[in-house]
């Protein structure tokens, strides 16, 4: 059979892992592809000393490998979204078949991206955006298939579960772990995506157009990051039997579709409250499969890459006949699904009021709650540490729209005895 030929742009964590696996393997995947898939151009700045590449031809200029006759399928390597796009535009426009580790990239330009392919005809696979080395793109788009999905969650950023879960398990400083997944090379070139949740933002638009068949809507995701969560939470979160994990969330609602990115509560007997360190997992709700359940490296060299192969793979052995699966997963995308407004979204709520140490607080406050309409599920009280004179009231409550809580929450903030803002986590019991 004839070989399939690979150019790698950028030989940084991921680049290095996809050219050590490749030629690690080599044997096994030409006999899984049908043919000998080979290395033939790497672009990159300079070498990388973790890659022996004698006999792979090598540019600085990363276009020379687009521009190479050899080169079928292009590997962009390189992050960011200026040069990326017009790397993959310009592979696009030389015919040639793409692959990409790239969210930002094709949470942002992924329309015109798949658009400007399926008019040349090629294809551009993307199994290492979301979730490393998790084949969740391949699960929903394939796997999945039969299924109308109604909701999915994940926990999509390694290195924010990295940090939580060494924060929670170890007390050691935010700082500290951050570095240590800088040095693993699980962080984004710019980390404040990853602790900002501006990566699992990227990653949950992907998810959930191809769990939905809406088209990418990145600048509709409501996020927020991990740099607000406090061990003082974490443990009240624990003394309520719940975990603290940062969540991607996507869900159909008779308005529309929910997609949002933020720390959450989850009970910690759930299977995904228990998914620690570099480990991601993402949880599909489908009609006839009911839920399952995805769990794999999310990030580092090698987890990566393993993604990164597949996609080069199913190329290869497609490379005759491409585009047989849809970018997104569906044929037709429906634009009838709005993305709803953050104050429409609805969910349950932890939330730590700092009340001055006097009778009937809580009283007053319970009574904001139920004028806004708001149930409590669970109250616990502490008594104010020594010395101090606010004391912490911990409350979760019932699932309320986000637009009551914003009020709930202005209202007991107006009280005199609450001085402090009020911290808020959403709750999310993920049954169903
Ligand atoms: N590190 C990880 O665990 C994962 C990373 N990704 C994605 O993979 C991509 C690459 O990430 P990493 O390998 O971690 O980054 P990295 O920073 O380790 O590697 C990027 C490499 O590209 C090179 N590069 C950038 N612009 C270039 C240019 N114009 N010409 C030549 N070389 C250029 C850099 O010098 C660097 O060596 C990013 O899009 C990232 O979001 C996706 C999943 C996991
Ligand atoms: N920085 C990302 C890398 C993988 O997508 C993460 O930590 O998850
Ligand atoms: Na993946």
């Amino acid at each position: 059979m004839k070989p399939v030929n690979v150019g790698i742009c950028g030989l940084g964590t991921v680049g290095a892992g996809t050219f050590n696996v490749l030629q690690r393997n080599l044997h096994d995947i030409a006999r899984r592809a049908g043919r000998p898939v080979r290395i033939v151009h790497i672009g990159a700045r300079r070498d990388n000393p973790a890659c022996q590449l004698d006999g792979v031809k090598v540019s600085r200029d990363i276009f020379a490998v687009v521009r190479d006759p050899d080169v079928h399928i292009v590997v962009e390597l390189i992050g960011g979204m200026t040069v990326a796009k017009e790397l993959v535009l310009a592979a696009i426009a030389a015919g040639k078949d793409v692959v990409t580790a790239n969210k930002a990239l094709i949470a942002v330009h992924g329309n015109e991206i798949f658009a400007a392919a399926e008019a040349n005809n090629v294809v551009v696979a993307y199994e290492a955006a979301v979730a490393g080395g998790i084949p969740i793109i391949k699960a929903i788009r394939e796997g999945l298939v039969a299924n109308h999905i109604q909701s999915l969650a994940g926990i999509i950023n390694g290195t924010g579960n990295f940090i939580l879960t060494e924060m929670s398990e170890k007390g050691r400083a935010f700082a500290d772990v951050l570095a240590e997944a800088q040095a693993l090379g699980y962080a984004e070139a710019d980390p404040a995506f990853d602790v900002e949740g501006i990566d699992a933002a990227h990653k949950l638009t992907i998810l959930a157009s191809n769990a939905f068949g809406i088209p990418l809507q990145f600048s509709k995701v409501y996020t927020e990051g991990i740099t607000e969560i406090t061990s003082e939470d974490v443990q009240f979160a624990e003394e309520l039997g719940y975990r603290i994990k940062h969540l991607g969330l996507a869900r159909r609602t008779e308005e529309g579709v929910e997609l949002r990115v933020h720390p959450t509560l989850i009970p910690a007997k759930r299977l995904i409250a228990n998914v620690n360190g570099v480990m991601n997992a993402v949880l599909v709700f489908g009609d006839a499969v009911g839920p399952t359940m995805y769990y794999g490296q999310g990030a580092g060299a090698e987890a990566t890459a393993s993604a990164v192969i597949a996609d080069i793979v199913d190329i290869a052995r497609d490379i005759d006949s491409p585009g047989l699966v849809p970018h997104l997963g569906f044929s037709v995308e429906t634009t009838d699904l709005p993305v709803l407004p953050a104050e429409a979204m609805v969910t349950a709520y932890y939330l730590r009021i700092s009340v001055k140490d006097e009778v009937g607080q809580m009283a007053k406050i319970a009574e904001t709650l139920s004028m806004h309409g708001i149930n409590m599920e669970a109250i616990i009280q502490k008594e104010a540490p020594e010395g101090e004179l606010l004391v912490p009231l911990i409350l979760l409550t019932q699932p309320v729209r986000e637009k009551a809580m914003n009020a709930a929450i202005l209202s007991i903030e107006a009280l005199p005895a609450v001085t402090e803002k009020v911290v808020r986590i959403r709750v999310e019991r993920l049954d169903s």
